[in-house]
């Protein structure tokens, strides 16, 4: 990869016989085949095709983006077709430009990796086209690794937030909360953006006394992913504790909707809920948790496997 990155001979070679997953304003191009998203996979011979066909200039192909490489070095790259007419390009691709987050939860893991790092890295771009201290255009090196303000020297490199999201734990129950935009029923761990200066730890317990109001006793790193909902960040995955007769909420309304304690056996069930159908015949909806893709449920997971270890 750093080769790739750094160098535009290697990567234009990379690019020759890369794989190419197609973007149209961030939506990635998709097919439904007997109710399944498949992410077709397209080579640069076939790129070039597609952009002869609509009439593009054949250089747009260096528009893309590097978003990995294979483990026998095969590069993936992704390009936005944006500026095309949708509907032309999708009658002559056999498939649909659908929204990330429609398509996200019924993916392979591969696929959603390299599709969020994908959007994420196209987004980046669109957002810095132009030098923030001299307003002249930059230009992106090859691999869209940077971009460079040819004015002032100026190297901007692709960022993403870091969220940390906390498992809070009673030594008996965990605390889960609710946003106002989670879907109806849905209870999540806790997550907050880390301010600028703050250690991980102090993010913790911040977030946790700001929204909860609760202090942390002690903390443990549990795991990392890339969130590209609504914008590219890196969430941190921690467990906390709190002292067992320190566990009164606070729920900061301008945040959440609600906060509680849940107990295991609350949790195990509503694991088992699938939430496209935790409606109930009163019309109130069932508490329900986030799927396995977010890391959420991978904290809810380990917190069950511990209390049962326990
Ligand atoms: N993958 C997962 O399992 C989960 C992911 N998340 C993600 O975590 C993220 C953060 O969670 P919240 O509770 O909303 O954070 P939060 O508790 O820090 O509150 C959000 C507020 O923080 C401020 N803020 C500070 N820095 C920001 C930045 N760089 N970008 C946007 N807003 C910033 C804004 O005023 C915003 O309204 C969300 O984007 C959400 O999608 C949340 C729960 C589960
Ligand atoms: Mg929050």
């Amino acid at each position: 990869m750093f080769e790739l990155k750094e160098n535009d001979d290697i990567c234009r070679q990379a690019q020759n016989s890369g794989t190419f997953y197609l973007f149209h304003n961030f939506s990635p191009f998709l097919q439904k085949i007997r109710g399944k998203y498949l992410v077709p996979q397209i080579n640069a011979t076939e790129i070039k095709k597609i952009l002869e066909k609509f009439r593009q200039n054949e250089q747009r192909i260096e528009d893309s983006v590097l978003i990995g490489c294979s483990g026998d070095c095969l590069a993936y790259f992704a390009l936005d077709l944006g500026s095309m007419e949708r509907s032309v390009l999708e009658s002559g691709l056999e498939g649909s430009f659908t929204e990330l987050q429609q398509a996200f939860f019924q993916l392979d893991e591969k696929d959603t990796h390299l599709l969020s790092s994908a959007q994420a890295l196209l987004r980046w771009h669109d957002n810095h086209q132009y030098c923030s201290k001299t307003g002249q255009p930059t230009k992106k090196n090859l691999a869209g690794s940077k971009r460079v303000c040819h004015s002032s020297g100026i190297i901007y490199y692709p960022q993403m937030s870091p969220v940390v999201i906390t498992l809070l734990s009673d030594g008996n129950r965990c605390l889960l909360v609710r946003q106002a935009s989670f879907p109806r029923g849905m209870y999540s761990a806790l997550a907050g953006f880390c301010d600028v200066g703050e250690t991980l730890e102090e993010t913790v317990r911040r977030e946790v006394a700001e929204e909860v109001g609760l202090e942390v006793d002690s903390l443990w790193y549990s795991a990392s992913q890339h969130w590209p909902f609504p914008n590219s960040t890196l969430m941190i995955a921690c467990h906390a504790m709190v002292q067992p007769q320190e566990t009164e909420i606070s729920v900061n309304k301008l945040e959440l909707e609600a906060a509680r304690w849940f107990s295991l056996d609350e949790v195990v069930e509503a694991l088992r809920r699938d939430p496209r159908s935790s409606k109930q015949e009163d019309g109130t909806f069932s508490v329900c948790l986030p799927p396995k893709q977010a890391i959420a449920h991978q904290l809810i997971q380990e917190w069950i496997k511990n209390q049962l270890c326990q």
